[in-house]
């Protein structure tokens, strides 16, 4: 179908605002979009963002309209915020959306997408910043999975055991924000691997959640007494790899008691991502150097060249049963900032996402 023919924005799930005659001649798309008001300084607060409208244009050769389905609320956003955006840009973002209208034979009406918008209910695409979602999605398995388990998250928990740490059977492997979007992939991937997996998590909630998930042991890090007692307790012996998604004061204590050559993914640091100052930290060579530990950071991008081969793995794990999901599901456009902060201060259990 083309853009403009009847029945294209029949079924728009979010009230497209179309005025058109009686063939629903495609005339105007109203887009809904957060932008960056202001720079975030320390945690983010509801005033940092603005929620505003666009008119959109009609579609050119080779374009779609993209309506959102399903948008991702990620650590990320915090400080990338900094270090790419000024004020007064779209948030940055990315999003599972329907073609509504196309003129691009490569993206048909009703087919979906992965697509980098940003924080907007619609989007007038040329085709190059979209991918389509992996081909034969099964009906019975959320599209959402795409922002997450089957998405960046389950992508970055992937390469980051196969290739930076490189897990084998027998593995004891940490790993923290657990109950997260990334930390949940991470232990079932391990577990999947023949990994001993140790996960923490910041409620009781998320612990009983991980237990389900089948890691060996979980501990709610902020209810301990010790982070060192509990750590040893979940592990005498120490930890071959740890795959850090926190920082800071947390992976301060963990460098000790960590076996000999052990290994260190360093994914994340979200415990400083709202520091207005800079944390302070020990000095790790005594650690590395006496245990000879390998420490590497990643960004999961690296390997958007092998994004196939991966998302195959995870759908095909997900299918078989053997990795399982949850998800943070917040109702609403409008909510987006809300999701956004509520994900940072560890409200979400699995992946925060919001609907449309
Ligand atoms: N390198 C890469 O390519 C990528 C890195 N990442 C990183 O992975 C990490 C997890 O991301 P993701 O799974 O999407 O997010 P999550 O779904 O795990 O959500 C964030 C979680 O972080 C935890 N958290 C928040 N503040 C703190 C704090 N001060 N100390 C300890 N934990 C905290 C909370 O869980 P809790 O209740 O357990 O504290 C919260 O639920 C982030 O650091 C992110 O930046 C993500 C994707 C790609
Ligand atoms: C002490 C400061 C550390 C800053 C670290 C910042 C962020 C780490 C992080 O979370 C990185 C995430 C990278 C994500 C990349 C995503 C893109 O490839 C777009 C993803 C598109 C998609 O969802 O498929």
């Amino acid at each position: 179908r083309e853009c403009g023919q009847a029945g294209a924005d029949a079924e728009s799930p979010t009230g497209v605002r179309i005025w058109g005659e009686k063939d629903y001649t495609l005339k105007m798309v109203v887009a809904k979009l957060w932008t960056l008001r202001k720079h975030f300084e320390g945690f983010p607060k509801k005033d940092d963002f603005e929620l505003k409208e666009e008119e959109l244009p009609e579609l050119k050769d080779g374009e779609v309209l993209l309506e959102a389905v399903f948008l991702s609320v990620d650590p990320y956003m915090r400080p990338y915020s900094k270090k790419i955006m000024k004020e007064g840009d779209i948030m940055i973002g990315t999003q599972i959306a329907r073609v509504s209208a196309s003129n691009n034979s490569k993206f048909p009406v009703g087919c979906y997408v992965v697509s980098s918008s940003g924080w907007r209910t619609h989007t007038i695409s040329d085709g190059k910043k979209i991918e389509l979602m992996l081909a034969d999605w099964p009906e019975n398995i959320s599209r959402s999975l795409g922002l997450g388990t089957v998405g960046m998250p389950g992508c970055t928990a992937y390469f980051g055991l196969l290739e930076i740490l490189q897990i084998k059977p027998g593995d004891v492997l940490l790993v923290n924000a657990a109950a997260g979007a990334v930390g949940m992939s991470v232990g079932q991937i391990a577990k999947i691997k023949g990994c001993k997996v140790i996960g923490c998590a910041g409620t009781d909630e998320k612990v009983a959640l991980l237990k389900q998930m089948g890691f060996d042991e979980a501990f709610n890090y902020k209810t301990v007494k010790s982070l060192d007692s509990a750590l040893k307790q979940a592990s005498p012996d120490g930890y071959d790899c740890y795959f850090d998604n926190v920082g800071g004061e947390f992976s301060n204590v963990v460098i000790n008691q960590m076996k000999q050559y052990g290994r260190i993914a360093v994914c994340g640091a979200i415990s400083g991502y709202n520091d207005v100052e800079p944390q302070k930290g020990a000095y790790i060579q005594a650690p590395m150097i006496f245990k000879q530990l390998r420490m590497q950071g990643f960004v999961v991008s690296t390997w958007n060249n092998r994004r196939e081969e991966s998302e195959k793995a995870l759908m095909a794990w997900v299918k078989e049963g053997k990795l399982k999901s949850k998800e943070h599901i917040t109702t609403g456009f409008e909510k987006m900032p809300d999701a956004f902060m509520g994900m940072l201060k560890g409200e979400n259990i699995g992946k925060a996402v919001v609907k449309i």
